[in-house]
C-alpha cells in the first residue's frame, strides 16, 4: 500500500517544493510533514551532532514549526517575535516584533503561543495573538501589509495561537477561544493585499440572522442541530479552528479542523440537545468563495473539549481494492479516521489508546456514543481526558512506509456539572465541577492509573497499530519523517530522538535540556542536510505535567540545527533555582482560603498551574517582595511586560486578597508548616 503524493500545480511551489525546502508548516499542501532527503540515514544517524543553536531567550513553550527556503530559517516564537536566521551558521539577519498586546495572555488557554507562520514569494506572514495577519518582507522583515481578523475588544474572547497557512493566492486563518467562549469562523485573505476575500462561521447566528458571509447558506443546517435554549447564544457555541488546516489544490477544497463546543457541559450549552455542527468536526469549503462542500463529525454533541483541530495529512491510498484520495486525522478523541477528502466519506477509523466512548460506527460513520460519558451532576470517568488522546503536536505520514506517526497519550477524566453554574466574561467557561464527591476520588484514581504515553505508528489501511514506543509522560513532540526511513521526535526525557520509521527502534537521542514540544524540520543547503527543531516545553501538556507536580530542571527554550558531524556543545544547564523562600505566616481564615482557591481556579490557574504547582510562575515560590507587590501586580498590571496583564475586571480587591491567602496557604503546605 504505497501512497503517491497529491498531484502537484507546478506553478505554485508550496503544492511541489524543491527537495530541500520546508517552505510550508506542513512541507507541502498534504502537510505529510515528509522530506525526500535522505544524507542521514538508518547507517549513519549516530553521527548527528548540533551545527548551531540559537537561543530564544524565553521560558514559555515554543510550539512553531520553523521554515526554511533559500538558505533563510524563519521562526516565531511566544507574543509572536519573529526572526530570520543564515540557516548555514545560525546569524541573526532580522527580527520583527509585532507588539502584541501582553494583555491578550490572559485569553490563551495553554500560554501565549505560536504555532508557526507561512511563506508566500517574498513574504512571511504571521497572525498575532491579538488577532493581526501580518505579512513581513522577507529580505528585511518589515511589515507589507497587517489585517485585523477580529475586531479588538468585540464580544468575545478571540485570540491566535494558530499557523496561517498560504494557500495557492489566499491566506488561510483560524483563531482560539473556544474554552473561554467565542463562536469559531475560519476566514481567507489575499495573500499581496491582506484584503478580506471570505469568511465561515462555525456555529450558527446566535440572533438567528444572516451573517452576509459564505456561511449563510448553511446557517440553516446547523441552526437545526442547537437547541432553542442555552448558552451557546451568549458564549457563541465554539468550534474555533485553532490549530491544523489543510488545502487540495486539484479539489480546490480547503478542510477546517474545529474546534470543542462552549461552554463545554452541552447541559449549560444547549439543553443537552443536538449534535451542535459545527463542533469537532472536518469541514471541507470551496477555497474560491468560502462555500460549504462537506462535513464530517467526529463528536456529535461533544462536551469534553474534544478538538478536531489536529494535523489533517493527504495521501491517496489504496483501501478496499481501489486508490481512495483520503484526509487523516487522529483527534483528541483517542480514534484514528480516515475520510474520502473529495466528498467526506467516512472510510474507517480505529482507536489506538483506550477509550470508552464509543460503542461503534453507524454505517455512514456516525459514531455510536455511550450513555456513560454523558455526565450530570453524577460524576463520569471518560477516556480520553480533555488533553486529548492526541493534541495539536504534529502528526507526520510516509508514504514509503504508509504509516502515520504522532505522539499519543492514553489519558482519562472526570466530568461532571456543576450545579447552578453561571459563565463569567474572559475565564474558562466549562460548567464543569471539581471533584467534590468521594465517589469521584476513586474515579480520578482509576483515572491516573490509564497513563501511557507513546510515539504511535498507525497503519491507515489496515486500521491498526503498526508499532509503538513507550515514553516517560505526557507531552512528547511534533513528527517528522524522511524518505531515508527515520521518524524524528522530541521526547519528555528532554531529548530530541531518531527512531526507524519501519520498526520503531531507536537510533539516536541528543539532550537536549528541554522538552522540545513542536516539530522537527529538516533543509538541504550547499550539499548538506540540517535538521532543525525548537526546544521549548511548554504549552498544554506542560500544565499538565506541573499539574501532577512534575516540573523537569531546563534549559531556556532555543532553537537547535543539526547536521551530520555537527560538533557544536551546549552550555552546561543553568543552575536551578535554590530552595524557595520562605513564605510569611498565614493570617487567613479557612473561608478566606476557600474563597481564593475557587477564584485561583477560575482566573490564574490556567497558567499558575492546577491547585497553584508549577506553572509558568510558581506562585507558593514568591519572595518577600513579590508578596508585598502581590495587590498592585494583580490589579494594576505591573508585570504586564512579562505577560501578567491587569485582572481588575474580573478580580475586586477583596478578591486579590483572598487569592493571595490561598498561596501563601499552599507556600505554607510547601514549605512544611
Ligand atoms: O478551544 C480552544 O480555543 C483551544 C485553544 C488552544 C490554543 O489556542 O492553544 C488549545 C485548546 N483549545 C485545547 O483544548 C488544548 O488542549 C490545547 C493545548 C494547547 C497547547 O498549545 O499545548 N493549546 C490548546
Ligand atoms: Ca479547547
Amino acid at each position: 500500500p504505497i501512497a503517491a503524493a497529491t498531484p502537484a500545480r507546478a506553478a505554485d511551489p508550496l503544492a511541489n517544493p524543491a527537495p530541500g525546502d520546508w517552505p510550508s508548516d506542513g512541507r507541502d499542501y498534504t502537510a505529510q510533514r515528509y522530506s525526500p532527503l535522505t544524507q542521514v540515514n538508518r547507517q549513519n544517524v549516530g553521527q548527528l551532532g548540533l551545527a548551531w543553536y540559537a537561543d530564544l531567550d524565553t521560558y514559555r513553550g515554543v510550539e512553531a514549526t520553523p521554515l526554511y527556503a533559500d538558505g533563510v530559517l524563519y521562526n516565531t516564537l511566544s507574543w509572536n517575535i519573529t526572526t530570520a536566521y543564515d540557516a548555514r551558521t545560525g546569524a541573526v539577519m532580522w527580527t520583527y516584533d509585532p507588539q502584541t498586546p501582553r494583555e491578550y495572555g490572559r485569553l490563551a488557554c495553554c500560554e501565549p503561543v505560536s504555532r508557526g507562520l507561512a511563506m508566500s514569494g517574498d513574504k512571511v506572514i504571521i497572525a498575532t495573538l491579538d488577532g493581526r495577519l501580518i505579512a513581513l518582507d522577507r529580505r528585511t522583515g518589515q511589515p507589507v501589509w497587517t489585517t485585523r481578523t477580529f475586531e479588538h475588544g468585540s464580544r468575545y474572547a478571540y485570540s491566535i495561537t494558530g499557523a496561517p497557512r498560504v494557500f495557492g493566492d489566499k491566506v488561510v486563518v483560524g483563531q482560539s477561544g473556544g474554552d473561554l467562549g467565542v463562536r469559531g469562523f475560519v476566514s481567507a485573505y489575499n495573500v499581496e493585499t491582506g484584503a478580506e476575500e471570505w469568511k465561515f462561521y462555525l456555529t450558527p447566528n446566535p440572533e438567528d440572522r444572516p451573517d452576509g458571509v459564505a456561511s449563510d447558506g448553511v446557517n440553516a443546517m446547523m441552526r437545526a442541530t442547537w437547541s432553542d435554549e442555552g448558552l451557546w447564544r451568549e458564549l457563541g457555541g465554539g468550534a474555533n479552528p485553532w490549530d491544523a488546516i489543510a488545502y487540495d489544490p486539484a479539489l480546490n477544497l480547503v478542510y477546517v479542523g474545529t474546534g470543542n463546543a462552549v461552554p463545554h457541559a452541552r447541559f449549560y450549552r444547549s439543553n443537552n440537545q443536538g449534535d451542535n455542527l459545527f463542533v469537532c468536526s472536518i469541514v471541507a469549503l470551496d477555497a474560491t468563495t468560502g462555500a460549504y462542500r462537506w462535513h464530517y463529525q467526529m463528536n456529535p454533541g461533544e462536551e469534553w473539549d474534544w478538538t478536531c483541530t489536529q494535523s489533517m495529512i493527504q495521501a491517496d491510498l489504496q483501501i478496499g481494492g481501489r486508490i481512495r484520495q483520503v484526509l487523516m486525522q487522529a483527534p483528541k478523541n483517542g480514534f484514528f479516521y480516515v475520510l474520502d477528502r473529495a466528498t467526506g466519506e467516512f472510510i474507517h477509523a480505529g482507536a489506538h489508546v483506550f477509550q470508552n466512548w464509543n460503542l461503534g460506527f453507524e454505517a455512514d460513520g456516525r459514531p455510536i456514543t455511550a450513555d456513560i460519558v454523558r455526565y450530570g451532576e453524577d460524576q463520569r470517568m471518560v477516556a480520553p481526558g480533555p488533553g486529548g488522546a492526541h493534541n495539536w503536536f504534529p502528526m507526520a505520514f510516509s508514504p514509503r512506509t504508509g504509516l502515520a506517526y504522532f505522539p499519543a497519550y492514553q489519558s482519562a477524566f472526570v466530568y461532571g456539572l456543576q450545579r447552578d453554574w453561571q459563565p463569567q466574561p474572559m475565564r474558562s467557561n466549562s460548567g464543569w465541577a471539581g471533584f467534590g464527591n468521594p465517589h469521584a476520588a476513586q474515579l480520578l484514581a482509576d483515572a491516573n492509573e490509564l497513563e501511557r504515553a507513546y510515539l504511535t505508528a498507525w497503519d491507515p489501511v489496515n486500521n491498526e497499530i503498526a508499532w509503538q514506543v513507550p515514553l516517560p509522560r505526557h507531552g512528547n513532540g511534533g513528527v517528522m519523517v524522511t524518505a531515508s526511513d527515520l521518524v524524528f521526535e522530541g521526547t519528555t526525557r528532554q531529548t530530541f530522538a531518531a527512531f526507524n520509521a519501519r520498526t520503531g527502534q531507536q537510533l539516536w537521542e541528543y539532550p537536549t535540556q528541554s522538552a522540545p514540544v513542536a516539530g522537527a524540520i529538516t533543509y538541504e543547503l550547499d550539499g548538506v542536510q540540517y535538521i532543525a527543531i525548537n526546544a521549548g516545553w511548554g504549552g498544554g501538556a506542560a500544565q499538565i505535567e506541573r499539574g501532577a507536580g512534575i516540573e523537569m530542571p531546563r534549559a531556556p527554550a532555543r532553537l537547535l540545527v543539526f547536521r551530520l558531524g555537527g560538533t557544536g556543545q551546549l552550555p552546561p544547564l543553568p543552575p536551578q533555582a535554590s530552595a524557595p523562600p520562605e513564605p510569611p505566616p498565614l493570617r487567613a481564615s479557612e473561608a478566606q482560603v476557600a474563597r481564593g482557591r475557587e477564584l485561583f481556579g477560575q482566573a490564574c490557574a490556567v497558567c499558575h498551574g492546577q491547585n497553584a504547582i508549577g506553572g509558568v510562575k510558581d506562585l507558593r515560590h514568591m519572595t518577600a517582595e513579590t508578596h508585598g507587590l502581590f495587590n498592585r501586580i494583580v490589579r494594576e498590571g505591573l508585570y504586564l511586560d512579562k505577560g501578567m496583564a491587569s485582572f481588575a475586571d474580573i478580580v475586586s480587591e477583596e478578591d486579590v486578597n483572598a487569592i493571595h491567602a490561598y498561596l501563601i496557604a499552599r507556600a505554607n503546605e510547601d514549605w512544611g508548616r
